[in-house]
C-alpha cells in the first residue's frame, strides 16, 4: 500500500499535479469586522498567501482557509498575533488528495472489468463526456445532448436535455460544476440524471413534471477548470481564461454575471478566487448559458449547485434588500430543505445569499432572476467543514439522494405556480 502511494506521488508530480503535502485547513472565527477585514488582507496575494474555502463573512460564520504549507509558520503567526481564534480542520490536504485519487483509481479498475459506470465515483471530464453520450444514446426517447458553446480552452459545453415532446415548452434549467473543485455537485448531476429517467413513468410527481415541462441539466458548466483539476490543481475553482498583462488565470464564473457586476463580494483583482473579470458575461462559459436562456425564453425555474456548506439559497447577493417574491421563495427554499432533511436528517439553512452568507456580486441566480425567472436558487452541498471540496465518494449518492428531494420540491412548485 506504502509503494503504491509513493508511486502515486512520483507519478503524479511526474505528471505536473500540484503537491499539497503539509497544507492544512484552518477554521478561523472572526469575532467581529475589524477581525474579518483582518482576514480578506490575505486573499489574492501572490504568492498565494491563503485560499479561502469558504470566504469571510459575517463573525457568526467561521472561515475555512487553506494555508500552503510554506506558509503556515507566517499565517498562523498574523493569526495568533491578532487574536484570531482557529482550529486544524484538515491536517494534510495531501492525504486526503491520495485517498481519493486512490478510491478513483480502485473504482476505474472495477468499471472496466464490468463496462459499467459507477454513479459512486467521482470521475474525469472524458469519461462524463463518454458517459453522456452512451446515456443519451441509452435514453434517447428522453434525453438529448445539446452544445451550447466552447469554452476558453475550446471545450464542448454541453447541456442534457430531458422532454417528452412539445415545443419551447417551460422548463427548468440546473446547472452544477460551475466551480471545478466542487466535485460533489458534477457527481451530483450525473446522479440526478439518472433519476430522472428512472423515475419517469413511476414518480407521479416527476411524471407530471416531464409531461408538461423540460428539464435543462449541465453537468460540467466549467471543463476548462474541472479538466484542471484532475491534471494540476484538484483545488482550482475559477475558469482558466487569461489575458495579455493579467499576471494571473482564471475568472470566477459565479461573480462575471451582469446583475450587480462588480459590485461588493466581488474582486477585481485577477489573482482573487473571485475575480469578476473584465466585464459582465466576458467569459464563454458564462455567455453560453446567457445565449441559451435568452434565447429559449421560457425557463421558469434556474437552480445553480455549488458546495460546501449545507444552505439553499436565492437572490439577492449583490444587495441586502428583498427580492419582490421574497416571502414565496422564502417558504419554498423552506420546504424544500425539510424534505432533502427527511431523507438523511442533513440540516440546510435558507434564505437569501447576502444576508445568509455573503455579499456575492455578478452570481448567476441574480442575474437569472432580474431577467425575469423567479424561481432561481442556488444550492450548497455537503458538507459543512469536515472534508470541504474534497468529500468522500462514499457521500456522494446520500448527497445527492436528500439533493433531488429538494430540487423536485423546487420544480413541482415551478409547475403548479406558472407565471
Ligand atoms: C451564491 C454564492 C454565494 C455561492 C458561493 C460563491 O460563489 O462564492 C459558493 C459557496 S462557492
Ligand atoms: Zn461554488
Amino acid at each position: 500500500r506504502w509503494t503504491l502511494l509513493v508511486c502515486s506521488f512520483f507519478l503524479a508530480s511526474a505528471l505536473g499535479q500540484m503537491n499539497f503535502t503539509g497544507d492544512q485547513v484552518l477554521r478561523v472565527l472572526a469575532k467581529n469586522d475589524k477581525q474579518l477585514s483582518l482576514l480578506r488582507d490575505l486573499e489574492g496575494l501572490k504568492p498565494l498567501k491563503v485560499d479561502f474555502w469558504r470566504g469571510p463573512a459575517r463573525p457568526s460564520l467561521p472561515v475555512d482557509m487553506r494555508v500552503p504549507y510554506s506558509e503556515l509558520k507566517d499565517v498562523k503567526e498574523y493569526l495568533e498575533s491578532h487574536g484570531l481564534a482557529y482550529s486544524i480542520m484538515i491536517k494534510d490536504i495531501q492525504v486526503l488528495l491520495d485517498q481519493e485519487r486512490e478510491a478513483m483509481a480502485k473504482s476505474r479498475r472495477l468499471e472496466r472489468s464490468t463496462s459499467s459506470f459507477s454513479y459512486s465515483s467521482y470521475h474525469t471530464l472524458e469519461e462524463i463526456y463518454s458517459w453522456i453520450d452512451s446515456f443519451v444514446t441509452e435514453h434517447a426517447n428522453i434525453v438529448s445532448k445539446i452544445q451550447i458553446g466552447q469554452s476558453f480552452e475550446n471545450r464542448s459545453i454541453l447541456v442534457l436535455k430531458f422532454s417528452t415532446g412539445g415545443f419551447q415548452r417551460q422548463a427548468i434549467w440546473i446547472d452544477t460544476g460551475i466551480h471545478s473543485r466542487e466535485w460533489i455537485t458534477h457527481a451530483t448531476g450525473i446522479w440526478t440524471a439518472d433519476k430522472i429517467v428512472s423515475e419517469y413513468g413511476k414518480d407521479c410527481i416527476l411524471t407530471n413534471i416531464l409531461d408538461t415541462m423540460d428539464i435543462f441539466l449541465e453537468i460540467v458548466s466549467n471543463p476548462d477548470g474541472f479538466a484542471f483539476t484532475h491534471s494540476m490543481n484538484r483545488l482550482w475553482r475559477k475558469n482558466k481564461s487569461s489575458r495579455p498583462g493579467v499576471a494571473c488565470i482564471g475568472v470566477d464564473l459565479n461573480r462575471n454575471w451582469k446583475s450587480g457586476f462588480g459590485g461588493n463580494g466581488s474582486n477585481d483583482n485577477p489573482c482573487s478566487e473571485t475575480y469578476h473579470g473584465p466585464y459582465p458575461h466576458s467569459e464563454p462559459e458564462v455567455s453560453a448559458i446567457v445565449k441559451f436562456i435568452t434565447d429559449h425564453r421560457n425557463i421558469k425555474a434556474l437552480i445553480s449547485i455549488h458546495s460546501y456548506s449545507q444552505m439553499l439559497m436565492y437572490p439577492y447577493g449583490y444587495s441586502l434588500e428583498p427580492v419582490s417574491s421574497k416571502e414565496e421563495l422564502c417558504n419554498l427554499s423552506k420546504s424544500a430543505a425539510q424534505a432533502l432533511y427527511k431523507v438523511h436528517g442533513m440540516q440546510y439553512t435558507y434564505g437569501s445569499i447576502s444576508t445568509t452568507l455573503y455579499m456575492a456580486s455578478g452570481v448567476t441566480v441574480d442575474w437569472a432572476y432580474d431577467s425575469g425567472i423567479k424561481y432561481s436558487f442556488s444550492f450548497e452541498l455537503r458538507d459543512t467543514g469536515q472534508y470541504g471540496f474534497l468529500l468522500p465518494a462514499t457521500q456522494i449518492i446520500p448527497t445527492a439522494q436528500e439533493t433531488w428531494m429538494a430540487i423536485r420540491t423546487i420544480m413541482i412548485h415551478t409547475l403548479n405556480h406558472p407565471y
